[in-house]
């Protein structure tokens, strides 16, 4: 029998168990705080990350890499498939029983819609619970954007990154439409369980944001693994036809028809605000749908919050988690943090080695106006880095951009072996303003991959310093 009241008074609404949300909610649960945390499906408990984002992809491609010789494509990646549902199914599990063993916190099942500025509406069971909170924090993530091309809504073969994760028979030819995080990590992995993969790209360049020898270098990577990536590409239509789709497609000036079993549309992702009745709460949002917030996170009404994806900003799950360290000081703490506060995030693409990044790239640090120079070796060139030749993944470079004048570090690209854990390091060490040669001269395990610092920073490929003493000599 469904015991949920009908009405219920919280001192906090959480709509969303997205990270952020749920952060703050066992937060404030843990200091006796009434939560109402709501949760649209019972298969989201925790929210994108762990149930059909972040730690199903990484899983993946982590099982994509173990396969024998003996075992067949197929049915190895039918078994990761089954292996990767185990997990996520395991943190689901976990994620609800930590919440939901704080007395004073209740989870409701059920789309979450705004009634007015202090009232969210939910039907769970089929019984309509009212919900009033002083505190509001929106948390509902994004949802994937679907292009406007001919044909993608009527065909079969269009599928989400959640689908796709979902299906036990390997796609025989995947198709991906965009070159972003979503398109080359799920292009990557699909590739390594052994689909032919093509990846439609509508801009010149993927990568375009790096530095011309770090996209190089992951581009060559790429093809090697056999990955067909079409830039300037204008998909017109898909249509279904035999045991597929035709995708077609054109770039430079020609046109092209490719067959795909899988379509997967991997154009960006938007703020999930529809049939969230923010109008009913007088909250205010941006032409693309995001909540608009200040800097510490406060919507156009001043007791509701938006944290994570649905405010817009970076779409990263530890960005949700800042988001929720910003609000907790609002509610709880000395309200000092804020969003301006931020800098030297760190990203990774999960390829094969990963791509981890932060600060400025060499172009963007001398379009700024700063005097640099710049570090960088190939990963099989590193002496100081044995452990790339322990674990057989030689391919990569890294890079350093180091101001001249003063040694701070202005960013790194690091295409690597555990470069996602490498950048972490590097991160601190921006934002601590730690110098370049003090992050050179630490001491380091051995044999890591941080140690490669302890050579990398100190191979100046490019200095304006050596530019401007041929210019005086000149
Ligand atoms: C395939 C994929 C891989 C990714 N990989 C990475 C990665 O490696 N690293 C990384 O940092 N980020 C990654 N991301 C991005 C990351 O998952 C998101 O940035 C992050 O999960 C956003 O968290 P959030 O707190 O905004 O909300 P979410 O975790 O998205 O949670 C929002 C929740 O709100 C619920 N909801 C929505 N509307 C309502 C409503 N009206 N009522 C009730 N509930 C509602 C949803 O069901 C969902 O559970 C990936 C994303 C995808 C799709
Ligand atoms: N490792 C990670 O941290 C990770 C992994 C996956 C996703 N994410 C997050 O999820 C978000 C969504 O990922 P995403 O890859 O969907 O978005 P994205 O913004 O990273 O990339 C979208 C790509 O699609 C291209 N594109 C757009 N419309 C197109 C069209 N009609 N035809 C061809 N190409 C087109 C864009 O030029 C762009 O390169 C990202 O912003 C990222 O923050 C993060």
């Amino acid at each position: 029998m469904n015991t949920t009241p009908s009405t219920i008074a919280a001192d906090v609404i959480v709509i969303g168990f997205g990270k952020g949300g749920k952060t703050a909610a066992s937060t404030l649960g843990h200091l006796g705080r009434r939560v109402v945390l709501i949760e649209q499906s019972p298969l989201m408990y925790g929210g994108t990350c762990p149930n059909v984002g972040c730690v199903p992809t990484k899983a993946l491609v982590y099982h994509a890499h173990n396969r024998r010789e003996e075992d067949s494509p197929g049915d190895w990646y039918r078994r990761s498939v089954t292996t990767v549902h185990q997990l996520t199914s395991s943190f689901r599990d976990i994620n609800y029983d930590v919440l939901d063993a704080h007395d004073s916190l209740t989870i409701l099942t059920g789309k979450g819609t705004f009634v007015d500025p202090h009232t969210v509406s939910v039907d769970v069971d089929g019984r309509h619970v009212t919900v009033t909170g002083d505190t509001i924090l929106i948390n509902t993530g994004s949802e994937p954007i679907i292009p406007d091309i001919k044909g993608i809504r009527d065909s079969a073969h269009v599928i989400t990154s959640t689908d796709l994760i979902h299906r036990t028979d390997l796609p025989a030819h995947l198709v991906i439409i965009g070159g972003g995080y979503l398109g080359l990590e799920l292009g990557a992995v699909y590739r390594t369980f052994g689909s032919e993969v093509t990846i439609l790209e509508m801009t010149s360049q993927i990568l375009r944001r790096e530095d011309d020898d770090v996209a190089r270098t992951a581009i060559s990577i790429f093809e090697n693994e056999g990955i067909n990536i079409v830039t300037n590409a204008n998909v017109l239509e898909i249509r279904d036809g035999g045991d597929g789709a035709v995708v077609t497609y054109e770039s430079n000036g020609e046109q092209f028809s490719v067959e795909a079993d899988a379509v997967l549309p991997a154009t960006g992702r938007a703020p999930a605000t529809k049939g969230l009745g923010l109008e009913a709460a007088g909250v205010s949002t941006t032409p693309r749908g995001a909540v608009v917030v200040d800097e510490h996170l406060r919507t156009s009404q001043r007791h509701i919050f938006a944290l994570g994806d649905v405010n817009g900003g970076p779409q990263f799950t530890y960005v949700s988690l800042d988001d929720a360290r910003i609000v907790l000081d609002q509610l709880i703490g000395e309200g000092k943090r804020s969003t301006a506060d931020r800098h030297s995030v760190p990203r990774t693409l999960f390829i094969s080695p990963p791509l981890a990044t932060v600060g400025l790239t060499e172009r963007e640090a001398r379009a700024a106006g700063h005097r640099i120079k710049v570090g960088s070796q190939n990963v099989g060139e590193i002496f100081a880095m044995p452990r790339a030749y322990i674990v057989e993944e030689t391919r990569g470079i890294m890079k350093f951009i180091i101001d001249l004048d003063t040694d701070l570090i202005l960013g790194a690209a690091l295409l690597s072996v555990d470069s996602q854990e490498m950048i972490n390091v590097v991160s601190l060490a921006m934002r601590s303003g730690t110098t370049a040669t003090q992050l050179q001269d630490s001491i380091y395990t051995h044999p890591s991959s941080t140690e490669a610092f302890n050579d990398v920073i100190g191979v100046i490929v490019r200095s304006d310093a050596q530019a401007s003493s041929d210019a005086e000599a000149a």
